[in-house]
């Protein structure tokens, strides 16, 4: 005999296809009926538009037919109301009641998501080239990652990602970030019309990170990196105060200027007590025919990294990411590409160390 428990076990494993979780533990399975070998299920959606309406319907048609015992059903989809809506928004933050999430679960004490922060002295260094590259690696590598464009003077990291207009989803006053290359992006371009040039004040800036830590839903998620703005800052002060565990990176580029300010980064990073994982150095050489050209000179990370007494952790060589389109992202077989890749094991292994040591 048909059970409503088959049912609900059947529809278990099917996911919302943006929030990747169970429609059932999500409270999506409103209505199930049972006459013999039929059935009557109804499933709710968010939004009445839902654009992944058909991949929901076709999911649960599938998972349905594979009941036993079920011969016939009939499937309605509904959208939710405002209560469904705010127990769907609770599921999302772990089971906190909005009013109680004034500690994002990502900011909790006990939450397992580490925050690394890449900073550099000067703009223009490939920082955010950096971030988004290394993020891309470490996805490869199978790490949950995230990154919070937080370069409020210059939001690149949708533009690397080649993620054009695309808008995070908005559900009530939660949002879902946009994915890219199995990277969970979240910027303050997606919220400034026509790109406008965004004049920030300080506490601005504050409340735009808490947000983005309060109203996201990042999900499960290894590690989040954070695209810092240059130099030493306002929400440079503020991402020491919000993540006290944030690790930090500095990117510099070869020549002598660009290490001196750097440097200064590295001395707030450790005045405030963030641990730094290590420098990279980026446009390191140009390789053509075997040869390595130093273009820029030689030797500005080890400086630095000497300076900071820290690791160098990378030498990215100069080079166009893509010729045929305009995002970022190295292919993963090309130098930078695997240079990335080295840098992701080092900085896996880096966090990885600081989870069982407890840092
Ligand atoms: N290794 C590299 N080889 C060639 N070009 C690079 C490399 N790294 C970065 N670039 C290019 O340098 C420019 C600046 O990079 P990016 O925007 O990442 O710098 P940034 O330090 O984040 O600057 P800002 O702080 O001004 O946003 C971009 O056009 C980027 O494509």
């Amino acid at each position: 005999m048909v059970t409503k428990e088959a049912i609900l076990d059947a529809l278990r494993p099917v996911q919302d296809p943006e929030v990747h979780k169970s429609i059932v533990e999500l409270g999506m399975v409103r209505h199930v009926e049972i006459n013999g070998d039929h059935a009557e299920v109804e499933v709710v959606l968010t939004i009445s538009g839902c654009p992944l309406r058909n991949v929901i319907d076709q999911e649960v048609r599938e998972a349905l037919g594979k009941v036993e015992g079920l011969k016939t059903f009939d499937l309605k989809l509904g959208t939710m109301t405002d209560e469904e809506r705010a127990q769907f928004r609770s599921v999302l933050r772990g089971g906190q009641p909005e009013e109680a999430a004034v500690t994002p679960a990502l900011l909790a004490p006990d939450a397992k998501t580490q925050f690394v922060a890449v900073a550099s002295g000067k703009g223009g260094v490939g920082k955010s080239t950096v971030t988004a590259n290394l993020a891309v690696a470490m996805a490869r590598q199978g790490y949950r990652v995230g990154i919070i464009d937080a370069d409020i003077y210059g939001f690149s990291i949708p533009g690397i990602f080649g993620i054009g207009d695309k808008k995070p989803t908005v559900i009530d006053n939660l949002l879902l970030p946009v994915v890219a290359h199995d990277v969970k992006i979240m910027s303050m371009h997606f919220f400034v019309p026509d790109n406008r040039p965004v004049i920030w004040r300080g506490p601005m800036l504050g409340k735009m990170l808490r947000n983005f830590f309060a109203e996201v839903h990042w999900g499960d998620i290894d590690v989040i990196l954070l695209d810092m703005p240059p130099g030493t800052g306002d929400m440079a002060l503020d991402i020491h105060q919000l993540l006290p565990k944030s690790k930090e990176i500095i990117v510099t580029t070869p020549q002598q200027n660009a290490t001196e300010v750097a440097a200064r980064v590295g001395t707030m990073a450790i005045q405030t007590q963030h641990e730094i994982l290590g420098v990279v150095e980026n446009m390191s050489f140009f390789e053509a025919k075997g040869e390595k050209h130093f273009i820029f000179g030689k030797g500005g990370g080890e400086r630095l990294s000497l300076e900071l007494k820290t690791d160098l952790l990378a030498q990215i060589p100069l080079g166009v990411a893509n010729e045929e389109s305009v995002d970022g992202i190295y292919p993963a077989e090309s130098a930078q590409g695997q240079a990335y890749a080295h840098l992701a094991k080092t900085i896996g292994r880096k966090l990885e160390q600081a989870v069982t040591t407890g840092k």
